[in-house]
């Protein structure tokens, strides 16, 4: 738990989710959840695949209902929003996926994959496209020209910080990466990792950060909560990840090689919102 008193943005309580076996019975994919995630920090979800992040990320954005437990935001439940209510809670809370190509229409110019958010809440007006897409690929440290491109014409690291913009033009409050660098070539994926710590800096952006790689997200994250099984095993802060007590987090340390082995000083990011002047020398192996 972060030693910094961060105002707590989403509190998700004693959240189980469970989905139907094909041979009878039911799969606990998240087994009485309860983490609490602070505004303006990066809390990440890390856990061996089947653990249960993704689908407790879902069960955050919505998408899955709940057997038990309950998501609050600001205060207020979120867990069973509908309709129009619900539709307006992804104004705060937005979610960039492993890969994007999958998610843009392929005959959609750039510009209007990452303005259809603010054409959908008409918080812009179509003449306003053109305009508001150059300020957000500005943002996301891509060409004014690349407005005019198709997704297809990108590279991989290109079409994230498509997304990212995407994410980022109803100013939301809360972004859910869910293995958003995982396809990435290891460069690719620290220049995606430093911008979205810069516009964390920048916005007092909260992230929720799920990722299989524990030693990765050690190196910005100020929460880490490790999943087993569907169920939470351990909580800690990001720069104390080589304290960690349980065994599954000590085998997963050992698993991906070592936070030892990088030059990183971890303590780069105790203050909050994140300060990482360190981390801007951090170089990913
Ligand atoms: N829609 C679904 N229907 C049935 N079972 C599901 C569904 N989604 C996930 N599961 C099961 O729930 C468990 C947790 O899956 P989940 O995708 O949440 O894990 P994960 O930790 O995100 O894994 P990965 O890192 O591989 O994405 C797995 O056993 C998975 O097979």
């Amino acid at each position: 738990m972060s030693e910094t008193a961060e105002p707590v943005l989403m509190r998700v309580e004693h959240i189980t989710k469970e989905f139907p076996l094909p041979a009878g019975g039911r799969l606990k994919a998240c087994d009485d959840i309860s983490i609490a995630i602070r505004k303006g920090e990066t809390t990440a979800i890390v856990g061996e695949s089947g653990s249960g992040k993704s689908t407790l990320a879902r069960t955050i954005m919505g998408l899955y209902t709940p057997e038990a437990g309950q998501v609050l935001f600001r205060g207020a439940d979120i867990t069973r929003l509908r309709g129009e209510a619900k539709r307006q809670n992804y104004r705060h809370i937005q979610m960039i996926f492993q890969d994007p190509a999958t998610a843009f229409n392929p005959k959609m110019k750039v510009k209007d994959i990452i303005c259809e958010p603010l054409l959908s809440f008409e918080v812009i007006r179509r003449q306003e496209v053109a305009e508001r897409a150059r300020a957000l690929l500005q943002l996301v440290e891509l060409p004014a020209d690349f407005a005019d491109r198709y997704p297809h014409s990108l590279s991989g690291g290109q079409r994230q910080r498509v997304a990212i913009a995407r994410a980022l033009a109803l100013e939301p409050e809360i972004i859910i990466c869910d293995e958003a660098t995982s396809a990435l070539d290891v460069s690719v994926q620290d220049s995606v990792i430093r911008l979205l710590v810069r516009l964390q800096r920048e916005k007092g952006l909260t992230y929720l950060f799920i990722c299989h790689d524990l030693a990765l997200v050690s190196l910005f994250s100020h929460q880490v909560i490790v999943m087993k099984q569907g169920r939470v095993v351990e909580q800690l802060p990001g720069e104390k990840l080589t304290e960690a007590q349980h065994p599954y987090t000590q085998a997963l340390l050992r698993s991906v090689f070592s936070v030892h082995s990088r030059d990183v000083d971890l303590s780069a990011r105790s203050g909050s919102p994140l300060t990482c002047g360190k981390q801007q020398e951090v170089a990913y192996v």
